[in-house]
């Protein structure tokens, strides 16, 4: 049976910029990404994301809205991911290098595509314009999106 594991992902964003940090090492070291990780034992999905957010820049919020699900599997690797996104435009503090994430401001017209998952050229779109979406990708190795399939939707 597949395993699956349940992660998140924060998008904040101010009115023409959007925070994205660059991740340190781990999965997805040296790209560009929202903040998130796991969902731990006794903590809701998003209790995890502002929790995730806090660890790794340094911001609070208390207004996470869920805009997508997203999942992704792998040939090579019985993982199932199912990735939780949240945005906000409300939150406390000032984004700060953490062990896990460095975080810089975009301008939305600037998003360095290059240098992040490339599943995100797909959604990234739906995010700014303010949809929320269901997706799946499936991925051979960390490059290359064999199919996917992404749906905007009224409710999650
Ligand atoms: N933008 C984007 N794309 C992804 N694509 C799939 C990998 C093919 C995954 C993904 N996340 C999965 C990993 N997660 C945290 C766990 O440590 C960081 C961040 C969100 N975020």
């Amino acid at each position: 049976k597949m395993l699956k594991k349940v992660l998140t992902l924060v998008l904040v964003t101010e009115p023409r910029r959007v925070l994205l940090g660059l991740k340190k090492r781990g999965f997805g070291e040296g790209r560009w990404n929202g903040f998130g990780g796991k969902v731990e034992k006794g903590e809701t999905i998003v209790e995890a994301a502002k929790r995730e957010l806090e660890e790794e820049c340094g911001l609070v919020s208390d207004e996470l809205k869920r805009i997508g699900l997203l999942n992704f599997e792998f040939v090579e690797d019985p993982v199932l991911l199912e990735v939780h996104v949240f945005t906000t435009s409300l939150y406390k503090g000032i984004p700060t290098e953490s062990s896990e994430m460095k975080p810089e401001w975009f301008d939305l017209s600037n998003i360095p595509f290059h240098q992040m998952w490339p599943d995100d050229r797909y959604w990234f779109p739906l995010f700014l314009k303010g949809s929320k979406f269901t997706g799946y990708f499936l991925f051979q190795g960390h490059n290359d999106i064999i199919k996917h399939t992404l749906t905007e939707v009224d409710t999650l």
